[in-house]
């Protein structure tokens, strides 16, 4: 049996005035797992992390952390998780050490405040102060604050806001060992290259409700791959082989580039390569890709929106809401 640290069922959250944020979701997260929950802005995402984190109850469903409800069994559960926020909030005229004392202060089996700075280097920072830390270092001081508890689940709420592309990347190389020597983290990122780089599984939200959930590679897998290429003057798409027999389910054509979409790329690329080869065409510029983890989500945010735009029988109805 795998061991669920996060385990959720039917989850639903109503804030004040009725408004349902979060509309009956599941999911669960295996130990060692690193799962990202993506989604356009408001589509729930810190409203599920909340509950999940135990700072709010549900309307509805149920939420396991580690085996306990984290609202109603806090005490077990809080020990053992750590939460980076999307804004730590720590006061601007302490130092980063003195930070990490205070927070450590409140942390039960805190590991030590030197470790933690080291791990995330911020450690050479320890004397400035919080008001003198660029955008980066405060995020990775919210992130050694999170470590300080030595947590078993993480939860990382957009982790490399603020960050240069190579902060981002030693973030996401620490998250990684994070991972591997045995931490459950729950991602969540507007970053789609950070979910394909990080983690093993996904779900995708829409105004509450999950679009899209499964491994990253299945769900990237579940798009048309694509093959560009230019052709040479006097030849046109109509000279191509019929794209259907290809197993191309879509074109187009700008200039003399074409773009083929197909859920069979490797029937599609042989075809075309042979074609190619017998008419003695040369395909300038030729790309073969698989889709990426931005397109799936473009296409998955559009395709969920087009359903809920569709009236009653796709959104939910006033009634429904009031749950
Ligand atoms: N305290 C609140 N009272 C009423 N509505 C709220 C409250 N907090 C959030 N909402 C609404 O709930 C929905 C989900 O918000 P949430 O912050 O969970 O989304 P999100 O996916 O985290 O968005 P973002 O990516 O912008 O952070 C939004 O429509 C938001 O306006």
């Amino acid at each position: 049996m795998t061991d669920q640290v996060i385990d959720v069922t039917d989850l639903r959250r109503v804030y004040g005035g009725g408004f349902e944020a979060v509309r009956g979701i599941s999911f669960s997260v295996g130990r060692g797992e690193l799962f990202a929950l993506l989604g356009t802005n408001g589509a729930g995402k810190t409203s599920t992390v909340e509950l999940l984190e135990g700072l709010a109850a549900p309307a509805a469903g149920r939420v396991r952390v580690l085996g306990h409800d984290p609202y109603t069994e806090r005490a077990a559960v809080r020990p053992r998780i750590g939460v980076m926020l999307q804004e730590g909030g720590f006061p601007a005229e302490l130092t980063v050490a003195e930070t990490a004392r205070m927070w450590a202060g409140c942390t039960s089996g805190a590991r030590p405040v030197a470790e933690a700075l080291e791990i995330v280097g911020i450690a050479k920072r320890s004397g400035v102060r919080v008001k003198q830390l660029s955008g980066g270092e405060k995020r990775r001081l919210d992130l050694a604050m999170a470590l300080l508890g030595r947590p078993e689940v993480l939860f990382l709420d957009e982790p490399t806001t603020g960050l240069d592309a190579e902060g981002r990347r030693e973030t996401w190389e620490l998250v990684r060992q994070l991972r591997d020597n045995g931490t459950t983290v729950l991602l969540t990122t507007h970053y789609l290259e950070e979910a394909e780089e990080l983690a093993e599984r996904l779900a995708i939200l829409h105004e509450g409700r999950i679009a899209a959930e499964g491994r990253v590679a299945d769900v990237v897998a579940a798009q048309p791959s694509h093959i560009s290429f230019e052709l040479p003057d006097g030849y046109f798409v109509g000279d191509l082989p019929p794209l259907a027999e290809l197993g191309v389910s879509g074109h187009e054509t700008v200039g003399r580039r074409v773009q083929l979409r197909t859920d069979e790329l490797q029937r599609a690329a042989t075809g075309l390569l042979l074609w190619a080869r017998d008419a003695r065409v040369e395909l300038g510029s030729l790309d073969v890709r698989t889709a990426t983890l931005e397109e799936a989500f473009l296409r998955i945010a559009k395709e969920a929106q087009d359903g809920t735009d569709e009236g009653p029988a796709g959104r939910r109805t006033e009634k429904e809401m009031a749950v």
